[in-house]
């Protein structure tokens, strides 16, 4: 049976979502801020290893846990939001379904608890 890692496309597409969404956030000036002190090579390689272990991919994870990596930044309710939106963007633009978009963002919304207000 296919993992939700496979339906995404795998790696490449995987990588193309977290370049988009790097994209995306280098854009927006509110989720920039957040990210103006942050090593960027570091998040790429984390964010692309943690969506492969959410999608059940063949990974594992070397960063941090999430509240430690957000502690600190009190994230609202509606930046965290912003987030979410942004990442949709990213996943569009490497042309995943929206079907496998709900997928993959069904095991994201459940961190929301780990990420905001810390
Ligand atoms: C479901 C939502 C989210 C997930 C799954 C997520 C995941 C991650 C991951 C995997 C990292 C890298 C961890 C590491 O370096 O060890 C990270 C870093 C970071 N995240 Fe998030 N994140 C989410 C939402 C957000 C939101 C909404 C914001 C800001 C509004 C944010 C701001 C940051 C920042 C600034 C960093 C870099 C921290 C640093 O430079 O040390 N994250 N996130």
């Amino acid at each position: 049976q296919m993992s939700l890692y496979d339906e995404l496309g795998g790696k490449d597409t995987v990588a193309q979502i977290v370049d988009n969404f790097i994209h995306e956030i280098e854009y927006n000036k509110t989720m920039f801020t957040y990210f103006a002190e942050s090593d960027i090579e570091r998040f790429r390689e984390k964010l692309n290893e943690h969506l492969c272990l959410l999608a059940n991919g063949p990974c594992t994870y070397t960063g941090d846990t999430m509240e430690q990596v957000h502690a600190g930044m009190n994230i609202s309710e509606s930046d965290f939001n912003l987030g979410v939106d942004l990442f949709i963007a990213a996943m569009t633009k490497a042309n995943v379904p929206h079907t496998v978009q709900n997928k993959l963002l069904a095991k994201m919304v459940p961190t929301r608890k780990e990420i905001i207000y810390l």
